[in-house]
């Protein structure tokens, strides 16, 4: 670790050259601001200098203001630990000075560092160097003068301006948009801290191929997202038939980024090129043989076939067998339990879960599964693989459903339950996604199609029967023709090229599962406001969120938020399910749920976390104390 400070050293040629040394990307903390001015007001008082040279140390320039200090800031309201850089050290020390300063970029120099840049009189840069002002994704603006020298580049007169932009931002600050955002900022980053895993000194193994087995949708996605990432494919497939299918997904997905201006035809023909189709597993016992691998070299054998325990269960038999043993056998599923899947082999160290997300290429998150059994050097390869392919992967524990979908099935449930107690499915909708969502969960379960909406509900029902609301909606729209946006009718109509409409003629239907579930109280629809219905939705799903936290799913609760705005697209703004459930307050969550499963049944019933944490007062994100013991199934 470098030392942090602001260093200065001045050349026989007049030039004082500073450097601000804070590791990893010379963050601008209080110290540096410190620092800054310190030697600004050296550099313009010693007669030896005659110019500055502002740069960073380690190959970066600066990643812009200290985002802890927002952190400081929103947990004590106090924006005095906000240091007044736009007018002291940028107007009057350095544009101010009779001095030239000019700003030497290399790496990045983004947002207040940017400023900082923009503050001095010229700026010279290395090619490719990363230049930005990323504040809005923290919920602030440019607060260092951003706004006003990038149009001008120049702001001496618009120092009252400033001040008045300062203000915007100081309020910004506070705003939940902003400790939303700062949360998910570092929520995300703890993500790559496991512990067990990445805190005793493992080194990840390259992975330089991955055999996919299975090439539908969610292998030919996991396909493109590898290949774009320069990882080789072997493609496995049962017949010519899916295997030409597969290979035209994923050269359809690569055409696909081509035409959006995301790649060039010729870096997606060589990504194309990394492919390679076969009907058998003969090519898959010279895995990591090849001449040029180290020894510490892997694969992943990664099967993405349909869900269904047997088939995954031979396939890793098969696997074992021709592959070599320090091969990883990764699974991609949403809801079977591992231990089922690896259970007739004698692989279970090598054996985790890899969820990835429908479209694989595109949804960021990285769900990967591990059991008792699983190696925390195979943990380590796959999040490194995961990272490699740029997603964050987040390693959670065996269960039902695993993190994500485990705490985001109440939130079809309750909104079924709501439609069968009588209130408007639209409505709902509306509610949701005026909430933040991107849609609501209606207009989800069209676009996820019917077929997974049943099948995952079986996994539920047997899982957690306690807690599961039983409707034959589903079962009576799939009778009736409708497939969701699949076949173009659902809750709503799709006709290409416009946007989902509600169809009125899916009433008669609710009604008809309405009539046959018969919880409407006295028979008739229930009258509840919007916030009700955004509570009754959403809290069950908190209330879920703190099982997994109860039952050690995660490793941390903020490890859920993450999961939940990168899997569920959960909005980011409002810092994830558990932050957002924190800034409710346990306490009105907690007496909401009992009061709806006293009239409404037992799918309410406080967690017995939630219960606890509401009567001692604790907040959701709170670690257990040391003296509880641990049910971590991590
Ligand atoms: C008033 C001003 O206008 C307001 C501002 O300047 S707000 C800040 C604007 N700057 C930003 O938003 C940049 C945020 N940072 C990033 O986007 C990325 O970290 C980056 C592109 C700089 C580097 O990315 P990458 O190489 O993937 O490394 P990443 O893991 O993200 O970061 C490395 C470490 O630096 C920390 N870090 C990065 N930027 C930071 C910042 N601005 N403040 C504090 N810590 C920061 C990360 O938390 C992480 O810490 P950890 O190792 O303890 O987890």
């Amino acid at each position: 670790m470098g030392k942090v400070g602001v260093t200065m050293e001045v050349g026989s040629d007049g030039v004082a050259v500073m450097k601000i040394s804070n590791p990893p990307v010379n963050a601008l903390a209080p110290i540096i601001i410190r620092g800054l001015k310190d030697k600004y007001l050296e550099a313009m008082k010693r007669s030896d200098v005659k110019a500055i040279v502002l740069t960073g140390e380690g190959g970066a320039f600066s990643g812009g203001f200290d985002i802890n200090v927002f952190r400081t800031v929103h947990k004590t309201g106090d924006l005095s630990a906000l240091p007044d850089v736009s007018v002291e050290l940028l107007v009057n020390i350095v544009e101010d000075g009779k001095k030239p300063s000019v700003a030497a970029i290399q790496g990045l120099a983004l947002g207040g560092g940017l400023e900082l840049t923009m503050g001095c009189h010229a700026r010279i840069a290395i090619p490719r160097v990363q230049l930005g002002l990323p504040e809005l994704t923290l919920g602030v603006i440019p607060g260092f003068g951003g706004t006003q020298r990038l149009p001008r580049l120049i702001g001496l007169s618009k120092a009252v301006e400033m001040m008045l932009e300062a203000k915007v931002s100081d309020e910004l600050v506070l705003s939940s948009t902003a400790k939303g955002l700062v949360h998910a900022f570092f929520a995300q980053r703890l993500t790559s801290k496991v512990p067990g895993v990445t805190d005793v000194g493992l080194k990840p193994r390259q992975i330089k191929k991955v055999a996919v087995i299975g090439g539908g949708l969610m292998g030919s996605g996991i396909a493109t997202a590898l290949v774009l990432s320069n990882i080789s494919v072997v493609l496995k497939e049962i017949n010519p038939d899916y295997l030409q299918k597969g290979m035209k997904t994923i050269q359809a997905n690569l055409r696909s980024l081509v035409t959006r201006g995301k790649m060039t035809e010729d870096n997606a023909k060589k990504a194309f090129s990394s492919v390679k189709g076969v009907l058998d597993y003969s090519e898959f016992n010279s895995f990591n043989m090849h001449k040029d691998w180290q020894k510490s070299d892997r694969a992943v054998f990664l099967q993405a076939v349909i869900e269904n325990v047997s088939l995954k269960q031979s396939i890793f038999s098969e696997l074992e067998k021709v592959c070599p043993p320090h091969c990883i056998l990764a699974t991609n599923t949403s809801t079977i339990d591992l231990n089922l899947v690896g259970e007739k082999t004698t692989s279970q160290d090598r054996i985790l879960g890899a969820h990835f997300f429908s479209p694989a290429h595109v949804m960021p998150l990285l769900e990967i599964v591990r059991t008792q059994k699983t190696s925390p050097q195979v943990i380590l390869d796959l999040m490194t693989v995961g990272k490699v392919i740029k997603k964050v992967p987040v390693v959670v524990g065996n269960c039902t459903g695993f993190a994500v979908n485990r705490t985001f099935f109440p939130y079809t449930q309750g909104a079924h339950i709501l439609a069968h107690l009588g209130v408007d499915v639209f409505r709902i909708d509306r509610v949701i996604s005026n909430f933040g969502m991107p849609m609501g969960p209606f207009q989800l379960q069209d676009l996820a199609g019917y077929g997974v909406a049943l099948a995952v509900g079986k996994e539920f029902v047997s899982a957690f029967g306690d807690r599961t609301f039983r409707s034959p909606l589903v079962e009576l729209l799939v009778k009736s023709g409708r497939n969701g946006k699949n076949n173009g009718k659902g809750y709503y109509i799709y006709d290409k090229g416009s946007k989902p409409k509600p169809d009125p003629s899916v009433l008669p239907i609710i009604h008809e599962s309405i009539r046959l579930t018969n919880i409407m109280p006295g028979g008739k629809p229930i009258s509840v406001t919007d916030q009700e219905i955004l509570e009754m939705v959403l809290f069950p799903v908190v209330n879920e969120a703190c099982r997994v936290i109860d039952e050690g799913v995660v490793v941390r609760a903020s490890d859920l938020d993450i999961a939940s705005i990168l899997g569920m697209s959960f909005p980011k703004y409002r810092g994830g399910i558990i932050f957002w459930g924190d800034l409710v307050g346990s306490s009105h969550i907690y007496t909401s749920l009992k009061k709806w499963s006293e009239a409404y049944g037992s799918f309410f019933k406080p967690s017995r976390f939630l219960e606890e944490r509401a009567t001692k007062g604790m907040l959701l994100s709170e670690p257990a104390s040391t003296s509880q013991p641990s049910r971590s199934r991590l």
